[in-house]
Protein backbone atom coordinates (compact mmCIF):
# COMPACT_ATOMS: atom_id res chain seq x y z
CA UNK A 1 0.00 0.00 0.00
CA UNK A 2 1.93 3.34 -1.39
CA UNK A 3 1.14 6.96 0.19
CA UNK A 4 -1.34 8.15 -2.21
CA UNK A 5 -3.68 4.74 -1.28
CA UNK A 6 -3.07 5.50 2.71
CA UNK A 7 -4.22 8.99 2.25
CA UNK A 8 -7.46 8.15 0.39
CA UNK A 9 -8.36 5.61 2.59
CA UNK A 10 -8.09 8.42 5.98
CA UNK A 11 -9.79 10.80 3.78
CA UNK A 12 -12.68 8.08 3.48
CA UNK A 13 -12.96 7.60 6.91
CA UNK A 14 -12.81 11.37 8.36
CA UNK A 15 -14.33 13.71 6.20
CA UNK A 16 -12.01 16.58 6.27
CA UNK A 17 -13.56 19.36 5.02
CA UNK A 18 -16.85 19.02 6.97
CA UNK A 19 -14.70 19.00 10.21
CA UNK A 20 -13.04 22.23 8.89
CA UNK A 21 -16.71 23.68 8.00
CA UNK A 22 -17.90 22.75 11.21
CA UNK A 23 -14.63 24.66 12.98
CA UNK A 24 -15.32 28.02 10.95
CA UNK A 25 -18.75 28.21 11.66
CA UNK A 26 -18.42 28.70 14.94
CA UNK A 27 -16.53 31.95 15.10
CA UNK A 28 -14.36 32.74 18.44
CA UNK A 29 -15.60 35.38 20.37
CA UNK A 30 -12.20 36.91 21.63
CA UNK A 31 -14.03 39.38 23.97
CA UNK A 32 -15.82 36.72 26.03
CA UNK A 33 -12.85 34.87 26.25
CA UNK A 34 -10.72 37.74 27.76
CA UNK A 35 -13.55 38.00 30.83
CA UNK A 36 -13.24 33.89 30.91
CA UNK A 37 -9.48 34.52 31.56
CA UNK A 38 -9.69 37.74 33.37
CA UNK A 39 -12.37 36.17 35.85
CA UNK A 40 -10.26 32.91 36.11
CA UNK A 41 -6.73 34.92 37.36
CA UNK A 42 -9.29 37.50 39.40
CA UNK A 43 -10.37 34.00 41.42
CA UNK A 44 -6.95 32.71 41.73
CA UNK A 45 -5.41 35.51 42.93
CA UNK A 46 -8.55 35.66 45.24
CA UNK A 47 -7.35 32.53 46.37
CA UNK A 48 -3.62 32.60 46.94
CA UNK A 49 -4.40 35.75 48.55
CA UNK A 50 -7.01 34.37 51.04
CA UNK A 51 -4.66 31.37 51.87
CA UNK A 52 -1.91 33.47 52.26
CA UNK A 53 -4.02 36.07 54.32
CA UNK A 54 -5.37 33.14 56.24
CA UNK A 55 -2.06 31.62 56.84
CA UNK A 56 -0.57 34.55 58.15
CA UNK A 57 -3.40 35.72 60.67
CA UNK A 58 -5.31 32.61 61.75
CA UNK A 59 -2.67 29.63 60.58
CA UNK A 60 -1.04 27.15 62.84
CA UNK A 61 1.75 29.74 63.32
CA UNK A 62 0.04 32.84 63.62
CA UNK A 63 0.25 32.64 67.34
CA UNK A 64 3.53 33.02 67.16
CA UNK A 65 5.58 36.43 67.30
CA UNK A 66 7.82 37.74 64.93
CA UNK A 67 8.28 40.71 62.32
CA UNK A 68 4.85 41.24 60.43
CA UNK A 69 6.23 40.77 56.80
CA UNK A 70 7.38 37.47 58.18
CA UNK A 71 3.96 36.04 57.69
CA UNK A 72 4.47 36.44 54.38
CA UNK A 73 7.55 36.23 53.04
CA UNK A 74 11.04 34.30 54.38
CA UNK A 75 13.19 36.51 56.92
CA UNK A 76 16.38 35.60 53.92
CA UNK A 77 14.39 37.69 51.80
CA UNK A 78 14.54 40.63 54.02
CA UNK A 79 17.25 43.05 53.18
CA UNK A 80 17.93 46.47 55.10
CA UNK A 81 19.43 49.44 53.69
CA UNK A 82 22.92 50.10 54.97
CA UNK A 83 23.42 46.27 56.06
CA UNK A 84 26.71 44.93 55.36
CA UNK A 85 26.98 40.97 53.55
CA UNK A 86 27.19 38.35 56.27
CA UNK A 87 25.29 40.68 58.36
CA UNK A 88 22.22 38.24 58.94
CA UNK A 89 23.13 36.78 62.07
CA UNK A 90 23.33 40.03 63.51
CA UNK A 91 19.68 40.61 62.93
CA UNK A 92 18.91 37.06 63.44
CA UNK A 93 19.99 37.85 67.01
CA UNK A 94 18.18 41.01 67.45
CA UNK A 95 15.07 39.02 66.34
CA UNK A 96 15.56 36.70 69.27
CA UNK A 97 16.06 39.60 71.93
CA UNK A 98 12.97 41.30 70.63
CA UNK A 99 10.45 37.97 70.67
CA UNK A 100 12.12 35.09 72.34
CA UNK A 101 13.05 31.73 72.08
CA UNK A 102 10.65 30.57 69.38
CA UNK A 103 9.86 32.87 66.59
CA UNK A 104 8.00 33.30 63.35
CA UNK A 105 10.57 33.56 60.49
CA UNK A 106 8.66 33.08 57.42
CA UNK A 107 5.23 32.11 56.63
CA UNK A 108 6.18 28.67 57.33
CA UNK A 109 9.65 28.88 59.01
CA UNK A 110 9.79 28.98 63.02
CA UNK A 111 13.18 30.53 64.56
CA UNK A 112 14.22 28.15 67.66
CA UNK A 113 16.59 28.68 70.71
CA UNK A 114 15.10 27.31 73.37
CA UNK A 115 17.48 24.61 74.61
CA UNK A 116 14.88 21.36 75.24
CA UNK A 117 13.56 21.88 71.82
CA UNK A 118 17.29 22.24 70.36
CA UNK A 119 17.89 19.18 71.80
CA UNK A 120 14.59 17.39 70.96
CA UNK A 121 14.74 18.31 67.03
CA UNK A 122 18.25 17.26 66.52
CA UNK A 123 18.48 13.99 68.90
CA UNK A 124 15.63 12.90 67.61
CA UNK A 125 16.40 12.23 63.58
CA UNK A 126 13.81 9.45 63.24
CA UNK A 127 11.29 12.25 63.16
CA UNK A 128 13.09 15.50 61.86
CA UNK A 129 15.08 15.04 58.66
CA UNK A 130 17.56 18.57 57.16
CA UNK A 131 15.47 21.33 55.23
CA UNK A 132 15.30 22.53 51.76
CA UNK A 133 18.40 24.58 51.91
CA UNK A 134 20.01 21.26 51.97
CA UNK A 135 18.70 20.10 48.75
CA UNK A 136 19.90 23.48 47.08
CA UNK A 137 23.24 22.58 47.96
CA UNK A 138 22.77 19.57 45.95
CA UNK A 139 22.79 21.42 42.82
CA UNK A 140 25.54 20.42 40.14
CA UNK A 141 26.97 17.68 42.88
CA UNK A 142 25.97 14.22 43.90
CA UNK A 143 24.70 14.31 47.61
CA UNK A 144 27.45 14.15 50.47
CA UNK A 145 26.84 12.67 53.91
CA UNK A 146 26.48 16.21 55.49
CA UNK A 147 23.46 16.96 52.52
CA UNK A 148 21.95 13.65 52.03
CA UNK A 149 18.36 13.91 53.37
CA UNK A 150 16.95 11.03 53.02
CA UNK A 151 17.70 8.83 56.45
CA UNK A 152 18.24 5.36 55.51
CA UNK A 153 21.06 7.09 52.41
CA UNK A 154 22.60 9.03 54.95
CA UNK A 155 22.89 6.50 57.71
CA UNK A 156 24.96 4.19 55.45
CA UNK A 157 27.21 7.12 53.73
CA UNK A 158 27.89 7.82 57.43
CA UNK A 159 28.52 4.19 58.60
CA UNK A 160 30.92 3.77 55.84
CA UNK A 161 32.88 7.16 56.65
CA UNK A 162 32.70 6.80 60.38
CA UNK A 163 35.97 4.60 60.80
CA UNK A 164 37.72 7.30 59.52
CA UNK A 165 37.08 9.37 62.26
CA UNK A 166 36.91 7.09 65.30
CA UNK A 167 39.01 8.31 68.23
CA UNK A 168 41.67 5.34 67.94
CA UNK A 169 42.08 6.37 63.68
CA UNK A 170 42.16 10.25 64.81
CA UNK A 171 44.96 9.17 67.28
CA UNK A 172 46.78 8.06 64.33
CA UNK A 173 46.70 10.94 62.21
CA UNK A 174 48.52 13.20 64.80
CA UNK A 175 51.81 12.42 62.90
CA UNK A 176 50.19 14.22 60.08
CA UNK A 177 49.23 17.42 62.45
CA UNK A 178 52.43 17.15 64.01
CA UNK A 179 54.57 17.86 60.49
CA UNK A 180 51.82 20.78 59.73
CA UNK A 181 52.12 22.35 63.66
CA UNK A 182 55.68 22.41 62.67
CA UNK A 183 55.57 23.93 59.49
CA UNK A 184 53.19 26.75 61.26
CA UNK A 185 55.94 27.19 63.94
CA UNK A 186 58.37 27.54 60.86
CA UNK A 187 56.38 30.02 58.82
CA UNK A 188 55.61 32.24 62.63
CA UNK A 189 59.43 32.32 63.12
CA UNK A 190 60.07 33.58 59.18
CA UNK A 191 57.14 36.15 59.34
CA UNK A 192 59.04 37.47 62.87
CA UNK A 193 62.18 37.68 61.29
CA UNK A 194 60.65 39.65 58.45
CA UNK A 195 59.10 42.08 60.33
CA UNK A 196 61.41 42.30 63.19
CA UNK A 197 61.47 45.45 65.52
CA UNK A 198 64.73 45.22 67.13
CA UNK A 199 64.27 46.80 69.95
CA UNK A 200 61.45 44.63 71.07
CA UNK A 201 62.12 41.68 69.56
CA UNK A 202 58.77 41.28 68.32
CA UNK A 203 57.56 41.02 65.25
CA UNK A 204 54.26 41.12 63.54
CA UNK A 205 52.13 38.17 62.50
CA UNK A 206 49.09 37.37 61.13
CA UNK A 207 47.69 34.83 63.20
CA UNK A 208 44.06 34.68 61.60
CA UNK A 209 45.67 33.83 57.87
CA UNK A 210 48.14 31.56 59.60
CA UNK A 211 45.75 29.43 61.15
CA UNK A 212 43.71 28.95 57.61
CA UNK A 213 46.57 27.77 56.02
CA UNK A 214 46.93 25.21 58.65
CA UNK A 215 43.75 23.97 58.79
CA UNK A 216 44.22 23.88 54.81
CA UNK A 217 47.19 21.78 55.12
CA UNK A 218 46.05 19.21 57.77
CA UNK A 219 42.88 18.44 55.69
CA UNK A 220 45.38 18.21 52.69
CA UNK A 221 47.58 15.62 54.39
CA UNK A 222 45.28 13.52 56.13
CA UNK A 223 42.22 13.54 53.34
CA UNK A 224 43.90 14.43 49.63
CA UNK A 225 47.44 12.32 50.72
CA UNK A 226 49.50 15.36 50.66
CA UNK A 227 49.78 18.83 52.02
CA UNK A 228 48.95 21.92 50.14
CA UNK A 229 51.99 23.87 51.38
CA UNK A 230 49.78 26.60 52.10
CA UNK A 231 51.97 27.80 54.75
CA UNK A 232 54.68 27.94 52.23
CA UNK A 233 53.45 28.85 49.25
CA UNK A 234 49.80 30.48 50.10
CA UNK A 235 47.95 29.30 47.26
CA UNK A 236 46.77 26.12 45.95
CA UNK A 237 44.54 25.17 42.91
CA UNK A 238 42.37 23.29 46.06
CA UNK A 239 41.81 26.31 48.49
CA UNK A 240 41.03 28.44 45.24
CA UNK A 241 38.18 26.16 44.32
CA UNK A 242 37.37 25.46 47.81
CA UNK A 243 36.57 29.35 47.95
CA UNK A 244 34.64 29.36 45.19
CA UNK A 245 32.62 26.19 46.51
CA UNK A 246 32.11 28.56 49.79
CA UNK A 247 30.95 31.63 47.71
CA UNK A 248 28.46 29.26 45.60
CA UNK A 249 27.16 27.66 48.87
CA UNK A 250 26.84 31.36 50.29
CA UNK A 251 25.11 33.03 47.01
CA UNK A 252 22.42 29.94 46.99
CA UNK A 253 21.73 29.72 50.57
CA UNK A 254 21.16 33.72 50.85
CA UNK A 255 19.78 34.15 47.55
CA UNK A 256 16.82 31.88 46.45
CA UNK A 257 16.31 33.22 43.52
CA UNK A 258 19.43 35.05 41.95
CA UNK A 259 21.57 32.30 43.46
CA UNK A 260 20.93 29.57 41.50
CA UNK A 261 20.42 32.35 38.18
CA UNK A 262 23.99 33.25 38.98
CA UNK A 263 25.53 30.12 39.45
CA UNK A 264 24.55 29.31 35.57
CA UNK A 265 26.65 32.27 34.20
CA UNK A 266 28.93 31.40 31.92
CA UNK A 267 32.51 32.59 32.93
CA UNK A 268 31.60 32.13 36.76
CA UNK A 269 35.20 30.75 37.09
CA UNK A 270 33.64 28.19 39.53
CA UNK A 271 32.63 25.63 37.13
CA UNK A 272 36.21 26.09 36.06
CA UNK A 273 37.64 25.45 39.19
CA UNK A 274 35.16 22.88 40.05
CA UNK A 275 36.60 21.22 36.65
CA UNK A 276 40.18 21.29 38.00
CA UNK A 277 39.50 20.13 41.40
CA UNK A 278 37.79 17.12 39.87
CA UNK A 279 40.74 15.89 37.90
CA UNK A 280 43.38 16.74 40.40
CA UNK A 281 40.91 13.99 42.77
CA UNK A 282 40.66 11.39 39.64
CA UNK A 283 44.88 11.73 39.66
CA UNK A 284 44.93 10.71 43.34
CA UNK A 285 42.39 8.53 43.42
CA UNK A 286 43.83 6.79 40.38
CA UNK A 287 47.67 6.62 42.05
CA UNK A 288 46.31 5.22 44.85
CA UNK A 289 44.63 2.27 43.66
CA UNK A 290 47.04 1.51 41.06
CA UNK A 291 50.15 2.02 43.59
CA UNK A 292 48.23 -1.07 45.62
CA UNK A 293 50.56 -1.52 48.94
CA UNK A 294 53.10 0.79 47.54
CA UNK A 295 51.09 3.54 47.84
CA UNK A 296 48.75 3.01 50.94
CA UNK A 297 48.77 5.93 53.68
CA UNK A 298 47.21 5.76 56.76
CA UNK A 299 44.86 8.67 56.10
CA UNK A 300 41.35 9.43 55.87
CA UNK A 301 41.51 8.98 52.12
CA UNK A 302 42.56 5.41 52.33
CA UNK A 303 39.54 4.58 54.18
CA UNK A 304 37.39 5.85 51.59
CA UNK A 305 39.41 4.23 49.15
CA UNK A 306 38.97 0.73 50.89
CA UNK A 307 35.40 0.83 50.90
CA UNK A 308 35.67 -0.18 47.18
CA UNK A 309 36.73 -3.40 48.73
CA UNK A 310 33.86 -4.12 50.09
CA UNK A 311 32.26 -7.65 49.65
CA UNK A 312 28.99 -5.73 50.29
CA UNK A 313 28.42 -3.46 46.85
CA UNK A 314 25.99 -0.92 49.41
CA UNK A 315 29.19 -0.34 51.15
CA UNK A 316 31.54 0.59 48.27
CA UNK A 317 31.50 4.28 47.44
CA UNK A 318 32.40 5.19 43.81
CA UNK A 319 34.89 6.95 42.81
CA UNK A 320 33.00 10.32 42.26
CA UNK A 321 31.68 9.61 45.71
CA UNK A 322 35.14 9.77 47.29
CA UNK A 323 36.04 12.97 45.86
CA UNK A 324 32.98 14.76 46.71
CA UNK A 325 33.29 13.55 50.46
CA UNK A 326 36.75 14.62 50.37
CA UNK A 327 35.73 17.95 49.14
CA UNK A 328 33.60 18.37 51.64
CA UNK A 329 36.00 17.49 54.80
CA UNK A 330 37.73 20.43 53.34
CA UNK A 331 34.78 22.69 53.47
CA UNK A 332 33.10 21.70 56.76
CA UNK A 333 37.10 20.92 58.11
CA UNK A 334 38.76 23.96 57.78
CA UNK A 335 37.44 27.24 57.89
CA UNK A 336 35.24 25.66 60.72
CA UNK A 337 38.25 24.82 62.95
CA UNK A 338 40.55 27.52 61.72
CA UNK A 339 38.08 30.27 62.52
CA UNK A 340 37.49 28.64 65.76
CA UNK A 341 41.42 29.01 66.71
CA UNK A 342 41.74 32.48 65.68
CA UNK A 343 38.53 33.22 67.69
CA UNK A 344 40.81 31.69 70.61
CA UNK A 345 43.92 33.45 69.89
CA UNK A 346 41.64 36.96 69.48
CA UNK A 347 39.82 36.04 72.94
CA UNK A 348 43.26 35.55 74.61
CA UNK A 349 44.87 39.36 73.50
CA UNK A 350 41.50 40.80 74.65
CA UNK A 351 41.90 38.58 78.09
CA UNK A 352 46.01 39.00 79.03
CA UNK A 353 44.81 36.93 82.79
CA UNK A 354 43.60 33.99 80.75
CA UNK A 355 46.36 33.92 78.44
CA UNK A 356 48.86 33.97 81.80
CA UNK A 357 46.72 31.20 83.21
CA UNK A 358 47.05 28.64 79.84
CA UNK A 359 50.26 29.24 79.63
CA UNK A 360 51.48 28.23 83.69
CA UNK A 361 49.45 25.06 82.56
CA UNK A 362 51.21 24.56 79.38
CA UNK A 363 54.59 25.14 81.55
CA UNK A 364 53.63 22.89 84.22
CA UNK A 365 54.02 20.14 80.54
CA UNK A 366 57.64 20.01 79.92
CA UNK A 367 59.36 18.70 76.58
CA UNK A 368 61.14 15.13 77.35
CA UNK A 369 64.37 14.70 75.59
CA UNK A 370 64.44 15.84 71.92
CA UNK A 371 60.82 16.79 71.67
CA UNK A 372 60.24 20.19 69.60
CA UNK A 373 56.32 20.12 70.14
CA UNK A 374 53.93 19.17 72.73
CA UNK A 375 51.84 15.83 71.76
CA UNK A 376 47.99 15.11 72.23
CA UNK A 377 48.68 12.46 74.29
CA UNK A 378 50.05 15.47 76.82
CA UNK A 379 47.21 17.92 75.89
CA UNK A 380 44.05 16.03 75.76
CA UNK A 381 42.85 16.34 79.56
CA UNK A 382 44.29 19.77 79.60
CA UNK A 383 41.65 21.52 81.71
CA UNK A 384 42.45 25.23 81.53
CA UNK A 385 43.47 24.84 77.22
CA UNK A 386 39.98 22.72 77.00
CA UNK A 387 37.71 25.16 78.78
CA UNK A 388 39.70 27.62 76.72
CA UNK A 389 38.49 25.94 73.58
CA UNK A 390 34.93 25.31 75.10
CA UNK A 391 34.96 28.72 76.00
CA UNK A 392 34.79 29.63 72.61
CA UNK A 393 33.21 27.87 70.74
CA UNK A 394 30.19 28.59 72.91
CA UNK A 395 30.84 32.21 72.82
CA UNK A 396 32.38 32.53 69.21
CA UNK A 397 30.42 29.67 67.71
CA UNK A 398 31.01 29.87 64.10
CA UNK A 399 27.73 28.49 62.90
CA UNK A 400 25.15 31.80 63.67
CA UNK A 401 22.90 31.75 60.93
CA UNK A 402 21.39 28.79 62.30
CA UNK A 403 20.14 25.53 60.10
CA UNK A 404 16.99 24.00 59.08
CA UNK A 405 15.50 20.36 60.24
CA UNK A 406 12.03 19.56 58.94
CA UNK A 407 9.32 17.61 61.25
CA UNK A 408 8.62 14.37 59.26
CA UNK A 409 4.78 14.08 60.77
CA UNK A 410 2.83 16.71 63.30
CA UNK A 411 4.77 17.30 65.72
CA UNK A 412 4.23 19.43 69.73
CA UNK A 413 7.43 20.62 70.77
CA UNK A 414 7.20 22.23 74.59
CA UNK A 415 3.75 22.84 73.65
CA UNK A 416 4.16 24.03 70.33
CA UNK A 417 2.03 22.47 67.97
CA UNK A 418 4.03 22.03 64.49
CA UNK A 419 2.63 21.14 61.51
CA UNK A 420 4.57 18.51 59.40
CA UNK A 421 6.81 20.15 56.67
CA UNK A 422 7.48 23.28 58.80
CA UNK A 423 10.90 24.56 58.23
CA UNK A 424 12.58 24.52 61.83
CA UNK A 425 15.05 27.34 61.65
CA UNK A 426 17.53 26.07 64.54
CA UNK A 427 20.15 28.28 66.15
CA UNK A 428 22.65 26.56 68.21
CA UNK A 429 24.46 30.26 68.67
CA UNK A 430 21.14 31.86 70.63
CA UNK A 431 21.53 29.09 73.36
CA UNK A 432 24.82 29.71 73.73
CA UNK A 433 24.76 33.66 74.61
CA UNK A 434 21.47 33.03 76.61
CA UNK A 435 21.83 34.55 79.65
CA UNK A 436 19.08 32.07 81.40
CA UNK A 437 21.79 29.43 80.74
CA UNK A 438 24.50 31.08 81.12
CA UNK A 439 25.12 33.55 83.78
CA UNK A 440 27.31 36.51 81.79
CA UNK A 441 26.51 34.82 78.58
CA UNK A 442 28.38 37.35 76.61
CA UNK A 443 31.40 37.52 78.74
CA UNK A 444 34.38 35.09 78.03
CA UNK A 445 34.71 32.89 80.85
CA UNK A 446 36.72 29.69 80.44
CA UNK A 447 36.62 28.92 84.27
CA UNK A 448 32.90 28.23 83.89
CA UNK A 449 34.06 24.99 82.21
CA UNK A 450 36.16 23.87 85.25
CA UNK A 451 34.62 22.30 88.53
CA UNK A 452 35.43 24.09 91.76
CA UNK A 453 36.42 26.85 90.00
CA UNK A 454 34.10 29.19 92.14
CA UNK A 455 32.24 30.20 89.03
CA UNK A 456 28.72 28.27 88.12
CA UNK A 457 29.08 25.47 86.21
CA UNK A 458 28.58 25.46 82.12
CA UNK A 459 25.51 24.81 81.75
CA UNK A 460 26.03 21.17 78.87
CA UNK A 461 22.45 21.07 77.73
CA UNK A 462 22.50 24.62 76.25
CA UNK A 463 25.79 23.73 74.33
CA UNK A 464 25.53 22.76 70.89
CA UNK A 465 28.61 24.07 68.73
CA UNK A 466 28.74 20.78 66.64
CA UNK A 467 24.76 20.09 66.84
CA UNK A 468 23.71 16.85 67.86
CA UNK A 469 22.65 13.52 67.25
CA UNK A 470 22.52 11.47 64.12
CA UNK A 471 23.30 14.63 62.01
CA UNK A 472 26.40 15.95 64.39
CA UNK A 473 29.54 16.74 63.11
CA UNK A 474 31.81 13.94 62.23
CA UNK A 475 34.84 15.49 62.55
CA UNK A 476 34.34 16.90 66.18
CA UNK A 477 37.30 14.86 67.81
CA UNK A 478 39.55 15.53 64.48
CA UNK A 479 38.79 19.66 65.09
CA UNK A 480 39.62 19.19 68.69
CA UNK A 481 42.84 17.70 68.30
CA UNK A 482 44.49 19.90 65.54
CA UNK A 483 42.69 22.84 68.12
CA UNK A 484 44.75 21.60 71.05
CA UNK A 485 47.91 21.00 68.93
CA UNK A 486 48.16 24.20 67.26
CA UNK A 487 46.80 26.59 70.10
CA UNK A 488 49.35 24.82 73.17
CA UNK A 489 52.18 24.57 70.67
CA UNK A 490 51.92 28.04 69.85
CA UNK A 491 51.24 29.32 73.53
CA UNK A 492 54.25 27.33 74.55
CA UNK A 493 56.67 28.60 72.19
CA UNK A 494 55.67 32.16 71.81
CA UNK A 495 55.30 35.58 73.79
CA UNK A 496 52.24 37.33 72.81
CA UNK A 497 51.08 41.02 72.88
CA UNK A 498 47.87 42.67 71.41
CA UNK A 499 47.95 45.30 68.75
CA UNK A 500 45.01 47.53 69.97
CA UNK A 501 43.70 48.84 66.67
CA UNK A 502 43.53 44.58 65.96
CA UNK A 503 41.43 43.90 69.16
CA UNK A 504 39.11 46.77 68.06
CA UNK A 505 38.91 45.59 64.37
CA UNK A 506 37.79 42.02 65.36
CA UNK A 507 34.53 42.56 67.45
CA UNK A 508 33.36 43.54 62.86
CA UNK A 509 32.54 40.12 62.15
CA UNK A 510 30.74 38.64 59.04
CA UNK A 511 29.14 35.30 58.48
CA UNK A 512 28.92 33.62 55.11
CA UNK A 513 28.87 30.32 55.86
CA UNK A 514 31.11 30.29 59.22
CA UNK A 515 31.26 33.59 61.42
CA UNK A 516 34.94 34.73 60.86
CA UNK A 517 36.84 38.61 61.25
CA UNK A 518 35.38 40.62 58.63
CA UNK A 519 39.19 41.75 57.55
CA UNK A 520 40.23 38.17 57.30
CA UNK A 521 43.00 38.69 59.33
CA UNK A 522 44.08 39.44 62.79
CA UNK A 523 47.45 40.57 63.47
CA UNK A 524 49.64 39.99 66.82
CA UNK A 525 53.19 40.79 67.79
CA UNK A 526 55.16 37.79 68.87
CA UNK A 527 58.31 36.96 70.18
CA UNK A 528 60.28 33.24 70.42
CA UNK A 529 60.36 32.11 73.68
CA UNK A 530 63.37 30.34 75.17
CA UNK A 531 61.71 26.91 76.13
CA UNK A 532 63.73 23.40 76.65
CA UNK A 533 63.34 20.07 77.52
C1 LIG B 1 35.51 23.66 65.25
C2 LIG B 1 35.30 22.95 64.16
C3 LIG B 1 33.97 22.47 63.67
C4 LIG B 1 32.70 22.90 63.99
C5 LIG B 1 32.31 24.00 64.97
C6 LIG B 1 31.77 22.08 63.22
C7 LIG B 1 30.39 22.20 63.30
C8 LIG B 1 29.51 21.37 62.62
C9 LIG B 1 28.07 21.44 62.73
C10 LIG B 1 27.32 22.45 63.59
C11 LIG B 1 27.55 20.48 61.93
C12 LIG B 1 26.06 20.22 61.67
C13 LIG B 1 25.67 21.10 60.51
C14 LIG B 1 24.28 20.89 59.97
O1 LIG B 1 23.54 20.01 60.42
O2 LIG B 1 23.93 21.65 59.05
C15 LIG B 1 28.65 19.78 61.31
C16 LIG B 1 28.51 18.73 60.43
C17 LIG B 1 29.57 18.12 59.79
N1 LIG B 1 30.91 18.38 59.98
FE1 LIG B 1 31.71 19.71 61.28
N2 LIG B 1 32.49 21.20 62.45
C18 LIG B 1 33.82 21.39 62.71
C19 LIG B 1 34.88 20.68 62.16
C20 LIG B 1 34.77 19.65 61.26
C21 LIG B 1 35.87 18.90 60.70
C22 LIG B 1 37.34 19.08 61.09
C23 LIG B 1 35.34 18.02 59.78
C24 LIG B 1 36.03 17.00 58.92
C25 LIG B 1 37.31 16.87 58.76
C26 LIG B 1 33.90 18.21 59.78
C27 LIG B 1 33.01 17.51 59.00
C28 LIG B 1 31.64 17.57 59.14
C29 LIG B 1 30.72 16.73 58.38
C30 LIG B 1 31.11 15.67 57.33
C31 LIG B 1 29.42 17.07 58.79
C32 LIG B 1 28.12 16.44 58.32
C33 LIG B 1 27.76 15.26 59.22
C34 LIG B 1 26.44 14.57 58.88
O3 LIG B 1 25.48 15.23 58.45
O4 LIG B 1 26.38 13.35 59.09
N3 LIG B 1 33.59 19.21 60.68
N4 LIG B 1 29.84 20.34 61.76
Amino acid sequence: MNLTTITKKLEDVVDINNIVETISSHTVDTDKLGKIAKAAALTYTTYIISTKLYDAFFGPLSGLPGPIGFRFYGFQYSRSIGRKPGDMWECLKVWREKYGRVIRLGPNRIGISDKRMLRQIQVNDADFCKGPMYVSLQRRSPPTVFNLINRVEHKQRRRIISPAFSIKYINSLESFMQSTTNALVNRVDKDIKKTLDEQTGYGKVDIWLLVQYLALDVIGETAFGKTFNMLEKEDHLVSRAVNMQMERSFKLLTNPILGPLLMKLPNNGILKANEELKEFMKQIIIERLEGGEAVRRNDILQILIDSQRDNDPEQRLTAQMIAQETVLFLTAGSETTANTTGFVFVELMKHPEKLALLRQELDAVPFENDQKLLNHEQLKTLPYLNAVINETLRLDSIIVNGFERVPLKDTVLDGHFIPKGTILHINNYHAHIDNDYWPEAEKWIPERWIAGSGYPEADTEAFFPFSAGARNCIGQGFAYQEMRLCIANVIKLYDMEAISEEVIASDDRRSFITLGVRSGSYNIKMKRRTVTA
